[in-house]
């Protein structure tokens, strides 16, 4: 970088500099720029990304441009318009997104410390032949003019189309890699200082998106990641304000001054007139902070109306293409006025299938069903999805992701044939009269492949998975790179709280959605450990009465009389109001209708659990919590807070999320999809590695009780990659009844899940990595549960160490009590897989509570899925997971 820095020098003041490279001079007259002589500046100067003088063979035609009339009409600081080059023509197997030369007049110090302009520069002038081409294309001027006419190379314009071929044309005349710089006259126009300080190359979104017909700017940010555009200061924690345009960020010194009085809404002032990046058109509307604590809240309030409102903002209808054609504004409105209209409408390109109201972008299987019978754009035709099977639905021809929704409604699917699809699911054969019985969505089967494949249902028949609604649509079958965790086990044993943990790891947001569920269930959970310390209360209160009135009789033989009236409370007695509460909450509890009055009643009784929790009473049963059974151990964590959690404006944290019981209060499937952790460690230096969107995971977490009998909805999940099995150390010694009164060790039960699942026949050759969790909880009962509790593990004897106190001594050298009982444990598991199987399980030891152990195990996973692919051979000599057990058990 340092030989390119001196390589490469900014316009300066002078029009002559003199440049060397490392040890050669070489004394290279060119002149760029003329020296400004106008009144100071109160703003902040654009500054020049370095060129490599030496490779641009236009010096002339650069003079020719700052001698233009055009830089002495123009009374500001005249700034070179960027000049772009087609990302296609420069490497394209690098991700190169922005090429910009922009000379300042006055500056050059700043690059120094400016990582993007070097970066930039770099790609620009390169340092060896590859860049040369490039570079020749980027000198080119038919590349300028295309730019200069303000116009996006891939934009609809038939006119830009046509230059473009022209260029092509020419460049096919000389060969393509001549420079063709004197062809044609470059037209450079200069833009007021303030402007953008770079206009990039138009992105073309993977999905098709249409942009709109100008240029949108877009900022660069010149100081580093999480600065404010404008002074550069800050990082990324410092409040900022975003231009619904450019997407630069200002921070709240400069967010007034960059955006000005903000007419369309907060745009920087260059910005004004611009469409808005559609990216941020959900945004709109939607004030900041940090605008609300700078200025009036009438004047915000007048900014984001004109920033709704304002005709410039609003959606273009003529790039809506819907069916082949393009909506009139009459259409769009109809669109989006509808009962159920389309969710984040973009200009693109859509298909409509009107009788079952399915939505879709153009070769792609539907995304959403909007309200069905609307009027707009035209016909559907068959192949808008791209299918590729030989059914047909409502004239379009699906593909195979909605065949197999089809075969699992029971719809049959032989031969070519063409059915109609109501919007609540029922379908008729075309040309036969028979309807058939039943409706498409009403399947288990078919909500759980829905959900899976990230499709919508009709809301009527369940609410589509609140995963999906935040996330693009995605099909996963045309995703290759895609690791698929199935994360599965019995209830209980902690599979929710790791789904939890990999979104908080991996940094998926919980959405709105979610975190207000979550929030309804710790509050109706809070009744619930209420409840249970209610009951032990009066449990207490008994014995602590039958003592007393035991020890009254024996301190006070003989006739006093009044001595059992008088002894009548205890530290366990509680008030009438409270006492009041307290039995109907116990009668609430034991009919069963807990979940179904809180949390709706959480604003009537919040203040009951401010008066119980500071009761004295209820201070001394907590404080001997460790004797109520039924108190889950996480209790303690929310209970310690249940006056701020049973207010109604309570905000439930990351860690109370991670500590709260599920997802949803429904048992669906849950999804989550991140960069696969592994691969983005060891792409830490190269940035298109690490960025690279096909490298992925999803972790799908299903409930056991969502799998039917004998799992048979196991077979939805055929396509995944590895399956995680988590079992709960701390179940050996607990049990659960049965539907015979009997009790049934909720080890043996996760056993036997085990064994439906490793056998089941979609399975067959899958990876399985099992995941012994709770080992916090193993640690502290093995002292006084012996493991033999469960049935499976009567011939666990760990070696007496001659050390009586082992599992708690510091001898590194010999392991604890709870560590051979793991060992043991997951030996077990080991040979009753391969017993099943004849392969071997992978084994890792975590506490889903613990962030590291679950990444730990989730990378595990990865890793496995690799040596599978790459070394067979080698995983067949591994002794199996020994690794992961001996890293695991460090922790
Ligand atoms: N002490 C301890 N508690 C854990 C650990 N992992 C999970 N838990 C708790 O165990 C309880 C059950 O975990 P969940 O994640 O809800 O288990 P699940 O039954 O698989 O999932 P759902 O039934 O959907 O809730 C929760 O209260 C968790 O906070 C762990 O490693 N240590
Ligand atoms: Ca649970």
């Amino acid at each position: 970088m340092a030989a390119l820095l001196r390589k490469l020098r900014p316009a300066a003041n002078s029009s002559s500099v003199p440049i060397d490279e490392d040890d050669e001079v070489f004394n290279v007259e060119y002149s760029i720029a003329m020296e400004y002589h106008g009144p100071p500046v109160t703003y902040r100067i654009p500054h020049a990304a370095p060129v490599d003088f030496d490779h641009i063979p236009t010096a002339a035609a650069a003079v020719a441009m700052v001698t233009s009339t055009s830089l002495f009409h123009n009374s500001s600081i005249p700034v070179v318009q960027p000049i772009l080059k087609k990302k296609s023509e420069i490497r394209p197997e690098r991700e190169t997104k922005t090429e910009q030369v922009i000379v300042d007049p006055s500056s050059s110090e700043r690059l120094a410390g400016d990582s993007v302009d070097l970066r930039i520069s770099g790609e620009i002038a390169g340092s060896g032949e590859e860049s040369d081409e490039g570079f020749q294309n980027y000198m080119n001027p038919t590349n300028w003019e295309s730019t200069e006419s303000g116009l996006s190379s891939r934009s609809l314009s038939s006119e830009v189309f046509s230059h473009k071929e022209e260029a092509e044309e020419e460049e096919e005349e000389c060969g393509g890699d001549t420079p063709h710089h004197v062809r044609r006259v470059s037209v450079v126009t200069f833009r007021d200082p303030d402007s953008r300080d770079v206009v990039e190359d138009e992105e073309w979104s993977e999905s098709g998106e249409v942009e709109a017909v100008e240029e949108r700017p877009k900022a660069v940010r010149t100081g580093k990641k999480g600065s404010c555009y404008r002074c550069n200061a800050g990082n990324r924690f410092t409040e900022k304000e975003v231009c619904i345009v450019c997407g630069a960020k200002y921070c709240s010194n400069c967010v007034l001054r960059a955006m000005g009085s903000m007419p369309e809404g907060r745009k920087c002032v260059t910005c004004i007139g611009y469409r808005i990046d559609e990216s941020r058109r959900r945004k709109l509307g939607k004030c900041s902070r940090l605008l609300k604590k700078l200025i009036s809240e009438l004047e915000v309030d007048q900014i984001m109306k004109s920033e709704l409102f304002c005709k410039i903002n609003q959606l273009p209808a003529n790039l809506v293409f819907v069916n082949g054609e393009p909506l009139s504004e009459e259409e769009l409105v109809r669109l989006q006025n509808c009962p159920n209209p389309p969710r984040k409408l973009k200009p693109g390109f859509y298909w409509y299938d009107n009788v079952s109201g399915f939505w879709g972008k153009e070769g792609q299987v539907y995304c959403e069903i909007i309200s069905p019978q609307l009027n707009v754009g035209g016909r559907i035709s068959s192949n808008a999805s791209n299918g590729n099977t030989q059914i047909m639905i409502n004239g379009r021809k699906i593909n195979k992701v909605e065949l197999r929704i089809l075969q699992l409604a029971g719809v049959p699917c032989e031969g070519e044939l063409h059915y109609w699809v109501n919007p609540d699911g029922s379908y008729q054969q075309e040309g036969m009269n028979n309807v058939f019985k039943g409706k498409i969505w009403e399947k288990v089967a078919v909500k759980l492949a829905c959900a899976l494949f990230s499709l919508p249902i009709p809301s009527d028949t369940s609410n589509p998975p609140t995963e999906e609604k935040e996330r693009p649509l995605s099909t996963p079958v045309e995703k290759k790179r895609l690791n698929k965790f199935l994360l599965v086990g019995s209830d209980q044993s902690g599979t929710s709280t790791i789904f939890k943990q990999a979104k908080v790891l991996y940094n998926v947001p919980f959405s709105e959605e979610e975190r207000q569920n979550i929030k309804l269930m710790i509050q109706s959970k809070l009744y619930s450990y209420l409840g249970i310390l209610l009951e032990g209360r009066e449990k207490f209160e008994e014995e602590s009465l039958f003592q007393k009135g035991k020890r009254s009789l024996i301190n006070q033989p003989g006739p006093s009389g009044n001595t059992g009236q008088i002894e009548q409370t205890t530290i366990y007695s509680i008030g009438q109001r409270l006492k009041a509460f307290s039995d109907w909450l116990l009668k609430v509890m034991a009919s069963g209708n807990l979940e179904a009055i809180f949390p709706a009643a959480t604003r009537e009784y919040a203040q009951f659990v401010e008066d119980l929790w500071n009761d004295t009473a209820i201070q001394a049963t907590y404080n001997r919590r460790n004797e109520l059974e039924m108190l889950p151990r996480n209790a303690t964590y929310f209970l310690n807070r249940a006056v701020e959690i049973s207010r109604m404006d309570y905000v439930p944290s990351d860690m109370d999320i991670l500590y709260a019981e599920g997802i949803t209060s429904s048992n669906s499937v849950a999804s989550v999809e991140f960069s696969c952790p592994k691969w983005e460690q060891e792409s830490m230096v190269d940035a298109s590695l690490q960025r690279d969107p096909l490298l992925r995971c999803q972790l799908i977490r299903v409930h056991s009780s969502s799998l039917g009998e004998n799992c048979k909805w196991l077979q939805m999940f055929e396509d995944v990659d590895i399956i995680l099995f988590c079992v709960s150390l701390s179940d050996y010694d607990e049990f659960f009844d049965d539907r015979n009164g009997g009790k049934v060790n909720k080890l043996m039960a996760s056993k036997q899940l085990f064994e439906s699942i490793v056998t089941h026949q979609s399975f067959e050759k899958k990876q399985f990595l099992l995941l012994l969790n709770k080992f916090d909880l193993l640690e502290e009962k093995i002292d006084r549960v012996p493991l033999s509790r469960c049935e499976w593990f009567q011939d666990f004897c760990p070696v007496i160490s001659s050390n009586p106190t082992s599992s708690s001594n510091n001898n590194t050298n010999s392991p604890t009590l709870a560590h051979r009982a793991f060992q043991y444990i997951a030996m077990k598991f080991k040979r009753h897989f391969h017993a099943l199987t004849d392969r071997k399980l992978f084994v890792s030891l975590i506490n889903g509570l613990e962030s590291e152990t679950v990444d730990e195990a989730i990378r595990y996973g990865g890793e496995i899925l690799k040596w599978v692919e790459e070394k067979p051979k080698l995983i067949a000599d591994q002794q199996v997971s020994s690794t992961s057990i001996e890293a695991s058990s460090s922790s």
